[in-house]
Formats: structure tokens, sequence, C-alpha cells
């Protein structure tokens, strides 16, 4: 294909040689490079692409595109644009063939619930025949071929380039999580998503290489109303105003507290063996019972907002029932059968708001008492340390601290910041630093009716420490705990 083909979304300046030229392949890597290749230097937040022009040319590279001016000694073509991340999100799209044209896509933001909206989604609609692909925090899904996920909106050229073996695995939609990260660094630009989800936003993600400000952040998240068709809104969501604002779409509405499009009316709370569960009448453009085996007020939500996508794609109220009441997502309120004296769940819960919505639901089935076991993220923004520290202390009844996903902080660093908000609240608690030991004190520990939470590791199948991720899986931790004999005593 010639340069330009690949240029067609964009306003560009050949700086130097000629757009008609020949090229084999698009890459933003230089480790990827060979013979015939176009190169675009991305700057991101460990290296700078410009820097590897010299070596990307050595290598046969035959186009550069940058957004700096670079003097460039060797015969290659030099393309400059404002923005290489734009460029190359426009530039993969054409590449692959526009594959997005060929699909219809749905993007999920909001700080809480994309995970697991996606999965609500993608269950309904293949119950009713519709072949969806799926892309999120744990996994790409693409028929049988199930992919680990490293972000949970991946770089734009893996984003073409998945939507372009969905096409050719023969899927007719897309759902997929759409991070602030993603919008802010137009890893889904490049294309018009057919809809666009908003569930939530508080504040989160802020800090360095994440976002300067709430501003800011809010900014990135109310995007996607500017990059799709329709838009699916929760009304009941704190600053919704400011999110709606400048939107470009048609606009429908879901939630529990207005007379929306998808409303949820006497909502019940109630129990079964081996889950938490909730029902509501649904009311608005669609009307029927709806039961989750998920529990509370945010499984509503999240279930509500599936059902206003799945509306644009069948009618068939049996499937949707069906559908929502048997989705389980890993990681996500997931009980793990272990004594009949307590309920032991994992949770994705790594933030104020989700850890507050958790707790706060969990709190009205009543338990004996609430347990969470919890840390936080190394090199992620700290405010999410107190402000979890305060939630967990202030509504569960014993908070035992432990340690995340340290990264390149020392656990006991991030461990004392998470003290400051528990102190505040005043609840009671321990510190046991390494999260093994942490379960076992929580189950060695548990009286009856207690419902225990192991939060923010989820579908998590390892713990980062300086780069490396160690296996370390909560489910595999949990059935060696309870194979000791001490444990096997209290079980
Ligand atoms: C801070 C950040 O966003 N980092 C992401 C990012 O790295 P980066 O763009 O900064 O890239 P970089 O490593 O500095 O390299 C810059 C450029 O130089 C190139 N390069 C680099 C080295 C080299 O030898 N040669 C070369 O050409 C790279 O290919 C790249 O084009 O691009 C990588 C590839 O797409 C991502 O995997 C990586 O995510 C890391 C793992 C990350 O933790 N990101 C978080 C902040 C994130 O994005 N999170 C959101 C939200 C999560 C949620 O709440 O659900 C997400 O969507 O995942
Ligand atoms: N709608 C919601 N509102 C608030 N909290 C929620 C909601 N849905 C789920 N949660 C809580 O947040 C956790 C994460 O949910 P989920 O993975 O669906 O969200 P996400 O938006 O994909 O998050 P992330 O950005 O971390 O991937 C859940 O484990 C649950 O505790
Ligand atoms: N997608 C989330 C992952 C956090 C998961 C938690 N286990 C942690 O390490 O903090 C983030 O980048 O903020
Ligand atoms: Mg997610």
């Amino acid at each position: 294909m010639k340069l330009k083909d690949l240029l067609t979304k964009l306003e560009y300046k050949v700086v130097k040689g000629s757009d008609t030229i020949e090229v084999s392949h698009l890459q933003n890597d230089s480790r990827k490079v060979s013979d015939g290749d176009a190169f675009v230097c991305i700057k991101g937040a460990g290296f700078d692409g410009h820097e590897f022009i010299r070596d990307v040319v050595s290598k046969g590279a035959v186009a550069v595109v940058v957004m700096d001016d670079v003097e460039v000694d060797e015969d290659v073509t030099v393309v400059k644009v404002d923005d290489t991340r734009l460029a190359l999100a426009c530039m993969s799209a054409d590449y692959f063939g526009n594959p997005a044209e060929k699909l219809i896509t749905v993007g999920i933001t909001g700080t809480k619930g994309k995970t697991t909206t996606t999965y609500m989604v993608r269950s309904v609609l293949e119950s009713v025949g519709i072949k969806t692909g799926l892309i999120g925090t744990i996994e790409t899904i693409i028929g049988d071929e199930v992919t680990p996920a490293k972000n949970t909106t991946p770089e734009s050229y893996v984003v073409q380039e998945t939507f372009a073996k969905m096409v050719e695995q023969g899927c007719k939609c897309v759902v997929m999580e759409v991070s602030s990260q993603g919008l802010m660094l137009h890893r889904v630009s490049g294309f018009t998503f057919d809809y666009g989800i908003f569930t939530n936003i508080e504040p989160d993600h802020i800090g360095p290489n994440e976002h300067k400000d709430f501003d800011d952040y809010l900014h990135c998240k109310s995007m996607l109303l500017k990059q799709c068709k329709h838009g699916i809104v929760n009304m009941d969501a704190d600053f919704i105003d400011r999110v709606l604002e400048g939107h470009t779409c048609d606009i429908e509405t879901y939630g529990v507290n207005g007379n929306y499009d998808f409303k949820a009316q006497d909502i019940k709370l109630f129990t079964k063996p081996g889950c938490l569960c909730v029902s509501y009448d649904l009311k608005g453009k669609m009307d029927f019972p709806v039961e989750i085996h998920v529990p509370g007020m945010f499984s509503v939500y999240n279930s509500l907002c599936a059902i206003a996508i799945c509306s644009h794609f069948t009618e068939d109220v049996e499937k949707i029932q069906t559908a929502l009441e048997n989705v389980k997502v890993k990681g996500r309120v997931e009980i793990i059968p272990v004594s009949k004296r307590f309920t032991l769940m994992i949770d994705y819960a790594h933030n104020a708001m989700s850890l507050e919505s958790l707790l706060t639901s969990l709190k009205q089935y009543n338990p004996k008492r609430l347990v969470t076991v919890f840390g936080c993220g190394g090199n992620r923004s700290k405010e999410r340390r107190f402000e979890m520290g305060e939630v967990s202390s202030r509504l569960s009844d014993f908070t035992i601290v432990t340690s995340d996903n340290p990264r390149f902080e020392e656990p006991m660093d991030i461990i004392n910041d998470i003290l400051v908000g528990v102190k505040k609240a005043d609840g009671e608690y321990v510190t046991v630093p390494d999260r093994k030991d942490a379960i076992r004190y929580a189950i060695l520990n548990a009286k009856d009716g207690d419902v225990i939470i192991l939060a923010g590791k989820g579908h998590e199948d390892y713990q980062e420490i300086k780069g490396v991720k160690h296996p370390m899986d909560e489910r595999v931790l949990i059935k060696e705990i309870i194979e000791e004999d001490q444990v096997k005593a209290i079980l």
C-alpha cells in the first residue's frame, strides 16, 4: 500500500520524500520494524519514539511519522502531524481496512461497572445468536480465542487489529471498555462508536502518568459522547450535566431516581443458597421483571445499562432475563464456597467508589460482620489509599490491611498511607502485610454469619513487585489455606 493510503483521515505535511512511496507494515515499536515499514513516533511515559528514528531507518524503515522537528539525513520519507497518537489511530484504522465500519461497536466508559456490563451485554447478545467480541480489563474474547489483557483499552493499533480479527471470525458486534486513559491517549480514535455508554464518575486515576486533575479526568470520560452516534447514560450519576455538555450524539437514559428510558422500580435484595441477589421491575421502553444473582444496587445499574444497550439488538425478553440471571464475572463479587459458616468473596474494588458501593450493598444483606481484606496498588493514585482506608474502616466491622501490587513502592509505605484513613474513621483493624497471611487471618477468625471480602485483586493471577509479576491467584491461595490443619478444624 502507499503511505498516503494510510493518511486519509489526517492533516499532514510531507517534510521530506513523498507520500506515494510503498510501505509494507505500520509500526510504532522500533523493535518490530523491518524492511519497508512506516514507523510512527509516539511520546510515551517511558520512551519517546522520536529517539528511535536512526534505529528504525537502519532496520529498513522507509517512512517516519513525527510530531517534532527532526533532522533525518537518510533517504526516507518524513511526514509531520500535530499528534502522532491520533495519527497512529487513524493510520491503523486505514491499515486494517476500517474494520469498525463492519462491526456494531459498543464502547463503555465510567469509573466503575465497565467490565461487569460488557460481560452482561455479551452474554445477552450471544444468547440471541449475535456473535460478539469483547475487549476489556480481564481479556479479549474473539469467538473461542481468549487472550489475557495488558490494558483495559489497548493501544489503537491493537484495537484496530483486534477489530479486524473479529470481522474475520464473523463477529457482528464488539463490546469494549473504554478507559479515560484510552480516550486521552487516542486509543479509540479513528472511528465512531455506534453506541457510547457512560456509567458513572468519581475522582480516580489522578496522578503521574494518569490524569492531572479531576477536570481532566471528567473531560476525557466525556469525550466518548462526542465520538459516538448514540449515547446511553446513567442519569443518576454525579456530574452527569457536565458529562453531557457538548455531546454530539442522541441520548437515551437509565437510572432509578427519575423518569428515564430504562428505569428500575420495586428493587428487592434477597439471598439464595450460595448467592446474594437483587430483583426489580424494569419500566420505560421495556417492561419486565429482572433478577440478578450478584448483589446490590450497583448490579441494578449495571444490568439496567446492559438492557438499554441490548434493547437495540433484541426484543426477546426471556433471553435477556436468563442471560442476566446467569452472568458471572471472574473476580467481581465472586463467591468462593469454603464454609457454610461464613461467606467469602473475591472482588475487584480498588478505589473508594467501588469499595463504598460494594460495602454499602453488602451491609443491606445484614451479615453478622463485614470483614474487608485489602491493600492498594503502588505507583497508582495515592488518594485511593487514604480514601479506601476511610471507607473500609467506616463501613466494615473489621478491616485487615494488607498488600495489593506494590509495584515499585515499599509495601509498608502503602500500608501506612492506608492506615491514616483507617484511623480517621476509627474502625477496628489489624495490619497483615503478606496477602496470604491476611486471608488466613480472616478465615481463622471468621464468626458465624460473617461476610469476608477480599478486595482489589479480582481476576488478577499475579502480584506485581518491582516490575516482575509473581504468580498469585487468590483462588489458589484460598485452596491452599483451607487444606491447612488449623484451618480445616474451624471450617
Ligand atoms: C502510562 C501508560 O499508559 N503506559 C502505557 C503505554 O506506554 P507508553 O505509550 O507510555 O509507551 P512507552 O513505553 O513510553 O513507549 C513510547 C513509544 O516508544 C516505543 N518504543 C519503546 C521502546 C523501544 O525500545 N522502542 C520503541 O519504539 C513504544 O512502542 C511506544 O510507541 O502504552 C503501552 C502499550 O499500549 C501500555 O501497555 C502502557 O500501559 C501501562 C501498562 C499502564 O499501566 N497503563 C495504565 C496507566 C492504563 O493505561 N490504564 C488504563 C485504565 C485501567 C482501568 O482503570 O481499567 C487502561 O486502559 O489500561
Ligand atoms: N456500577 C457500579 N458502581 C459502583 N461500583 C461498581 C459498579 N459495578 C461494579 N462495581 C464495583 O467495582 C468493582 C469493579 O467493577 P468493574 O470491574 O465492573 O468496573 P470497571 O469500570 O471495569 O473497573 P476498572 O476500571 O477497574 O476495570 C466491582 O468489583 C464492584 O466492587
Ligand atoms: N486497572 C487498574 C488496576 C488496579 C488493580 C489493583 N489490583 C492495583 O494494582 O492497584 C488501575 O490501573 O488502576
Ligand atoms: Mg474494567
